[in-house]
């Protein structure tokens, strides 16, 4: 396990008190403006504010050129649903960096845009206007037949419902991608990855004789067996208990901190944030804030200070 990789949220267990208030809202502030990367390409350190005082949300400035080390990019990304009255502009222009080798969380209220913008990052969805950039590579303009081997070669995803081959066992179901792609299995890798989601002894079992949490870890390895580039999370725990959404959420933390691995995760769960480095909240399809090393209660906090300003903001817009 890496230096700063505890694999647990973002509390008091986790280190990081003898930064002082004005280090603190250096690293916050220059963070934010310099997109993605430590100055000194050093690991984030997970860690609570000091004492007393509570971490804001930092408005996110306007990037024109991607940020180095990134993952992957949007500018302009704006997605319209239907047209006429039923439109729905369900995101509104959004430039955003995602930082190689963090644990991203999406945030923000029903129907801000979380899926969406996970979608068209991953390439499941075409933008109605902007570009994506992911690994290095435009796919907003990408047709059907590249996206799908986009997705399959450079993309890991896990689902809130698992979506695991019900008539294959764990470890045929986690070998999938690589039997889809044809391509051979690493059995180094598939050992290091089955240990680090603790599955050495359910790779015979199929979905119907597992636990949630176990399913879902299978989820997470099969994400991580092709080595993608970057694994898209969407409420990755909504479907389980306190103790298995623990494991999961430990195990996409340390697969960053350990393995190296870039995760983007959308979850409604504050608890959940808290394993990030990193959580971007949106309302109304726009980007409006991020939070740098979050806790549990700073992450509360900024939804109801964004809460405060959206109910502000749509009182003064026209309707
Ligand atoms: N296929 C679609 N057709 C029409 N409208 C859609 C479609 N998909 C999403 N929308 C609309 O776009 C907006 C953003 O939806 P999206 O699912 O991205 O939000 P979300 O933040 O993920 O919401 P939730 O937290 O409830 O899952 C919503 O108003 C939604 O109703």
């Amino acid at each position: 396990m890496g230096k700063h990789s505890t694999g647990e949220p973002n509390g008091p267990a986790a280190g990081h008190a003898t930064t002082t208030a004005r280090e603190h809202s250096t690293e916050v502030r220059e963070a934010a403006h310099e997109g993605t990367s430590r100055p000194d390409g050093a690991a984030r350190p997970a860690g609570p504010p000091p004492d007393g005082l509570r971490r804001r949300p930092t408005p996110v400035h306007t990037p024109t050129e991607p940020a180095p080390d990134t993952i992957a990019s949007a500018r302009g990304l704006t997605k319209v649903y239907g047209a006429g009255d039923t439109q729905v502009r369900a995101l509104d222009g959004v430039d955003v960096d995602l930082a190689r080798g963090e644990l991203t969380a999406v945030m923000g209220p029903s129907g801000s845009g979380k899926s969406t913008l996970m979608h068209c990052l991953a390439g499941l969805d075409s933008p109605t206007a902007g570009s994506v950039v992911v690994d290095g590579v435009e796919i907003s303009r990408m047709n059907q037949r590249q996206l799908t081997k986009l997705r399959r070669t450079r993309i890991g995803f896990v689902f809130q419902a698992y979506n695991l081959v019900p008539t294959l066992t764990a470890a045929e179901n986690i070998r999938l991608p690589l039997d889809i792609a044809r391509r051979p299995v690493d059995h180094e890798r598939f050992d290091a990855v089955v240990r680090a989601v603790g599955l050495q002894d359910r790779l015979h079992h199929r979905p119907s004789e597992l636990s949630g949490g176990q399913q879902q870890r299978v989820a997470c390895a099969r994400a991580l067996i092709a080595e993608p580039s970057v694994v898209f999370a969407d409420e990755p725990t909504g479907n389980l208990d306190s103790r298995s959404a623990a494991e999961v959420l430990s195990f996409l933390r340390r697969s960053v901190d350990d393995l190296g691995h870039s995760v983007v995760m959308v979850t409604h769960e504050p608890m959940a944030a808290a394993y990030a480095h990193r959580v971007l909240f949106l309302a109304d399809g726009r980007l409006e804030a991020q939070l740098l090393a979050p806790d549990e209660a700073a992450v509360l906090d900024a939804l109801g200070e964004l809460s405060v300003a959206r109910e502000r903001r749509r009182a003064t817009e026209p309707a």
